[in-house]
């Protein structure tokens, strides 16, 4: 299976794109991660519903079929590393390729996020968008390395 990242935004500062590499790049070979980014749709004078279905429909187009979606959420479940752990280990085991989606700066269209098979929550804080990809990749190689008995994460 894989995990495929589907990130609103194209752009991201400098300091967010070489941290997200720097953890992409760790993943063993039998866990691919893959990023997807997708256009954010200018504000302008749209209406947000306007706006949401521009995002969703390339959020859309972005995830293939039989993909599990898990919509990433700040009034989502909230996940201690362990349980997130416990997740990546039962998508695993599921077998089917998990999308984790984050939305732009006006966040997911609420329709989608409640299509979602998953919302998840990685603080109680509302992130910037190129922060949560940083923690995100960062939270899902350290579930990995819990998984794996690997010395990063430690108790
Ligand atoms: C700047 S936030 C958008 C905030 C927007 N007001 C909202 O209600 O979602 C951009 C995206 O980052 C993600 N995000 C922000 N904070 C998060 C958190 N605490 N946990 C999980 N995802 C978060 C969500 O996917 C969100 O759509």
């Amino acid at each position: 299976m894989k995990l495929l990242i589907v990130a609103v935004g194209q752009r991201v500062p400098d300091w967010a794109q070489t941290a997200y590499d720097d953890y992409a790049k760790r993943f063993p070979p039998e866990l691919k991660v893959e990023l997807k980014a997708v256009k954010t749709e200018p504000r302008g004078s749209k209406t947000l519903e306007t706006l949401y279905a521009a995002e969703r429909e390339r959020i859309e187009a972005a995830i293939p079929r039989g993909t599990r979606v898990v919509a990433l959420d700040e009034r989502g479940t909230n996940l201690t590393t362990k349980a997130l752990a416990e997740r990546l280990k039962g998508w695993q085991l599921g077998g089917d390729d998990v999308a984790l989606v984050i939305g732009g700066p006006d966040g997911l269209d609420p329709a989608f996020r409640q299509a979602a098979h998953e919302r998840i929550r990685l603080s109680d804080l509302t992130l910037p968008h190129a922060m949560v990809r940083v923690l995100l990749i960062e939270q899902l190689y350290r579930a990995w390395s819990v998984n794996a008995g690997h010395p990063y994460h430690r108790e």
